[in-house]
């Protein structure tokens, strides 16, 4: 490990759900501690400010929407001020939406200022801004924000601390039996459909949240344990460099960072559907993708942001940054002669860039 990124969930932080305890995280701070004793570059992405400040408010109104972002910003105060207390060196705090991450331009700010913050020896706490969200600008789980972060932050590891064990083959609060799966090598269907949600009352995505990010961290190249955070044990052995629960190998070619973004982070804003012989063609996708060779256009959206490309079957074939807006794409669509699109191709360049492109697995 080199540069760590560690997540915590909300029943770590708050167990009662009546403000944080020190309880459960004096030894993850300790391994926070003993890691960058070792050199070791960490990252803490911290759940728990709704469940910490779920105690300031009515039980009865605790569901609204309104009073569950009131509570994310009156117990995230409490949450950062506690992990600070456990460190004798600074702290920096961001707060994150997927509506930051997913624009190229804050992402890249983003990074920065991470990479600064690492540079410097302060130590990055990471939550998503809750109080400002919506579902569509949200990414609504902090197991995927980690797997962002650590991706953003060019990690090579991501440890996700939860209240089990690791990944089993089926959710052992349900299925007596079930076993634990200490290595998964490639995140398959059959893998995908041994998981459900959160059992407990804190949790927001269960193990399925947990496998999407381990998905997309290792297609960074990222190695990825869960592992359980109410035992001592747990951290002993990540220090010794042994799997204390499911390590999820990387890739063994991950995907180039521009292209990793673009498939897990960036947010299509419209979709191209593309003539269907194009996905037969040796040559790659962007390089095919002219414009009298689109069907159809979908959606608003300006040159430079993401659009999914689809046959005309519907089938999700790639994502990329356009570098013709919605507009322009359907008027040549519409008025499709040859010479007119060609004189365009030639003085605006391709649809599609080959850099800008990221092929999604069918
Ligand atoms: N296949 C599985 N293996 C392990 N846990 C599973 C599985 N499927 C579902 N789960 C549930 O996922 C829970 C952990 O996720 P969650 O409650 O969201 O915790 P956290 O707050 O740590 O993110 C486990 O306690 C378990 O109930
Ligand atoms: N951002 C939310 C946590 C969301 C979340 O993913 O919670 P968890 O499943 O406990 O990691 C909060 O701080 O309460």
């Amino acid at each position: 490990m080199k540069r760590l990124v560690i997540k915590i969930g909300s029943a770590l932080i708050a167990p009662q759900q009546d403000g944080c305890r020190s309880q459960h995280l004096l030894k993850i701070a300790q391994f926070i501690v003993d890691c960058r004793s070792k050199g070791i570059e960490v990252i803490l992405v911290s759940s728990g400010a709704v469940a910490a400040g779920a105690h300031l408010f009515a039980k009865e109104v605790q569901q609204s929407v309104a009073v569950r972002k009131a509570m994310a910003a009156a117990g995230q105060t409490e949450m950062i001020s506690m992990w600070e207390r456990f460190f004798d060196f600074p702290t920096a705090q961001l707060l994150l939406t997927h509506a930051d991450l997913r624009h190229r331009e804050r992402y890249t700010s983003i990074r920065e200022t991470l990479f600064t913050l690492l540079a410097e020896g302060i130590l990055p706490i990471i939550n998503e801004n809750d109080a400002v969200t919506t579902d569509s600008l949200k990414v609504g789980d902090n197991d995927n924000l980690s797997a962002m972060v650590a991706a953003a932050a060019d990690a090579d590891s991501l440890v996700i601390c939860s209240d089990i064990d690791g990944l089993y083959n089926a959710n052992p609060r349900v299925v007596e039996g079930a076993s634990l799966i200490p290595e998964v090598r490639a995140i398959t269907d059959e893998i995908k459909a041994m998981t459900d949600g959160p059992n407990s009352a804190q949790g927001t995505g269960g193990m399925r949240t947990k496998l999407q990010a381990a998905e997309k961290a290792t297609s960074h190249g990222i190695t990825t344990y869960i592992v359980n955070g109410f035992k001592d044990s747990t951290f002993r052995l990540l220090l010794e460099g042994q799997n204390p629960g499911t390590v999820f190998f990387p890739y063994d070619e991950p995907l180039l960072e521009s292209q990793h973004w673009l498939m897990h982070t960036a947010k299509a804003q419209g979709e191209l559907v593309v003539s269907a012989q194009l996905t037969k063609a040796e040559e790659p996708l962007a390089q095919q993708v002219r414009s009298d060779d689109i069907v159809a256009v979908n959606g608003e959206f300006s040159a430079g942001e993401t659009v999914l490309i689809t046959d005309p079957q519907g089938n999700r074939l790639a994502k990329a940054k356009t570098n013709y807006s919605s507009c322009l794409l359907s008027f040549i669509a519409q008025h499709d002669s040859g010479l007119l699109t060609s004189q365009m191709q030639e003085s605006i360049g391709p649809v599609i860039s080959q850099q800008h492109i990221a092929v999604l697995e069918k």
